[in-house]
């Protein structure tokens, strides 16, 4: 169970409360207007913000005294973190070792993640000589790998067409049922969080809800989320 527990963070003037659990292996959306704290939110799990108040736990054990690299998470952003001048390979296998100083086991892991999302022959190339859709999937091969128990996205395939995001749904969905991840990705799209996740989670004016069931809440939105819905 990931557990935020009266928490309270302030980021300069703005402060997000949370109270709420998310049971393991659960996928949930964090919906809510522009500024209402779903980055804050990822950021406090991640380890990148410290709450003044409250307690976060994972599966009973204290993550605050945790740095981000010590926490059982892994991030993707929307610009994929892949390294410019790194092959889409080494891209990948800083999932493993952040010191690339893989061994032949771990570069046969590599190759494997790459060929599970489909870019088996990509390996040599720098990741400026993929398309976008590409790019997702080396990033998705790298969390692959990382295979941490918690995986926070923060609009990852906001870039990418129609078509292409709902495969990139899919392989994310596949990615989580294979590592047994539990998912936390913050999307503006309510079509992204029908796809993919079965619970939703509003961030609304510095407060963070509890999770409700997608579906019901996304067709009975309450006020607030209506009015973000348009
Ligand atoms: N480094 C910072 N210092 C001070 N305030 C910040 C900082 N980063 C964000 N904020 C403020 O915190 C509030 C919440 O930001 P946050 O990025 O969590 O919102 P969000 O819901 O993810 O927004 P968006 O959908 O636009 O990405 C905003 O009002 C923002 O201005």
């Amino acid at each position: 169970m990931l557990e935020l527990s009266d928490i309270h963070v302030a980021r300069g003037d703005f402060a997000l409360a949370a109270d709420l659990r998310i049971a393991p292996g659960a996928r949930v959306a964090i919906i809510g207007p522009s500024g209402s704290g779903k980055s804050t939110l990822l950021s406090l799990i991640g380890g990148f913000l410290t709450p003044q108040r409250g307690q976060v736990s994972w599966q009973g054990t204290d993550l605050l005294p945790l740095s981000p690299g010590q926490r059982p998470v892994s991030f993707l952003f929307q610009d994929q973190n892949l390294f410019p001048h790194l092959s889409v390979a080494q891209n990948v296998g800083l999932g493993l070792r952040p010191d690339l100083r893989l061994g032949p086991d771990q570069q046969a892991q590599v190759q494997d993640a790459l060929t599970q999302v489909g870019l088996r022959d990509m390996g040599p190339r720098k990741p400026e000589n993929l398309s976008g859709g590409q790019q997702s999937r080396v990033a998705l091969a790298r969390v692959l790998l990382r295979a941490r128990p918690i995986l926070l996205l923060d609009e990852p395939f906001s870039a990418l067409g129609p078509a292409l995001k709902s495969e990139m749904l899919a392989l994310l969905g596949r990615i989580a049922d294979r590592t047994r991840a539990t998912v936390l990705m913050v999307t503006h799209d309510p079509g992204d969080a029908r796809a993919f996740a079965d619970q939703t989670i509003v961030v609304d004016q510095g407060r963070a809800e509890a999770p409700q069931p997608t579906q019901a809440l996304l067709d009975n939105p309450p006020a607030a989320l209506r009015a973000y819905l348009g």
